[in-house]
């Protein structure tokens, strides 16, 4: 059995980890902290969930860190720098094994990763999130890793920018510039998770979406990642590794 620890249990996702974590037969929660707990009751598992806010999530990934604790991260806002504090911290120590994901769906995972396949062959690359209004980051992680990935593979492919002729307008208008892609984000009560790269090019467009309905959607990837973690390089962003992918 493995002992696992959620932070940000009485969250959105972290209640419905929590959840996930019971009912599976290899796993026990030993430890459900909120804001304002303590986090000792964490030094109990071997594995912790964080899913925090981008704020805080530095903090509670160091304290796991210094403690040999594996960790399995989706909280959003993990940009190249913190990435690279992140990997600073676990050379100091012996033990404990970090996960980051932007995004724990499966068919969200397959779509960053066709996108990144599809980015090369158009000569415009755009992408369009939308979240719940009660999301605290924009763009979302997961568009944030996407434009990432587009970018590297385009770089690669020697591909040049999206066209844009624009010269003057609103600020905002075209969207955030995330390694040279636009994303744009929508924030909309009744959506949970939702994302549309739009690829474009030679009088044909390909529009590469994906819908996450509910959270529970997110908890196999989830799952899997507190199984495979102790058996991960000491850092692994993403867990298209873990699908073979
Ligand atoms: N990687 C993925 O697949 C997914 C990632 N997310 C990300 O997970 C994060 C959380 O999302 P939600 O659950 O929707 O947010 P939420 O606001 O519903 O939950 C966050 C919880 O963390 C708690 N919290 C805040 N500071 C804390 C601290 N210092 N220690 C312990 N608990 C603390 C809050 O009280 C709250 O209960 C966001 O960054 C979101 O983007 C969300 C869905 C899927
Ligand atoms: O806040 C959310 O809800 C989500 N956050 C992650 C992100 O920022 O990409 C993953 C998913 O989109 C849901």
């Amino acid at each position: 059995m493995t002992k696992v620890g959620v932070l940000g249990a009485q969250g959105r996702m972290g209640a419905e980890v929590c959840r996930a974590v019971e009912g599976a037969g290899d796993m026990e929660l030993v430890a459900a902290v909120d804001q304002g707990d303590a986090l000792d009751a964490l030094s109990a598992a071997e594995v912790v969930v964080d899913f925090t806010h981008p704020g805080v999530v530095m903090e509670n990934l160091r304290w796991c860190v210094e403690r040999g604790l594996h960790a399995v991260v989706g909280t959003t806002g993990f940009d190249p720098s913190r990435l690279d504090t992140v990997r600073s911290w676990l050379t100091g120590e012996s033990s404990g094994n970090v996960l980051i994901a932007p995004n724990f769906g499966i068919g969200a995972v397959l779509m960053m990763h066709f996108a990144q396949k599809a980015a090369p062959f158009f000569e415009s690359v755009e992408i369009v999130e939308t979240h719940h209004p009660h999301k605290a980051d924009a763009p979302s992680g997961t568009a944030y890793r996407t434009a990432e990935l587009v970018a590297a593979a385009r770089a690669e492919a020697g591909v040049a920018p999206s066209p844009d002729a624009t010269t003057s307008g609103v600020e905002g208008a075209r969207g955030a510039d995330v390694d040279g892609v636009r994303v744009h984000a929508v924030r909309m009560s009744g959506a949970v998770a939702h994302q549309e790269v739009v690829l474009g090019g030679h009088g044909e467009l390909f529009t590469i979406r994906h819908d996450s309905m509910n959270r529970e959607s997110f908890m196999p990837g989830v799952l899997l990642a507190v199984r495979k973690v102790p058996e991960l390089e000491r850092l692994t962003v993403g867990i298209e590794a873990l699908l073979g992918l």
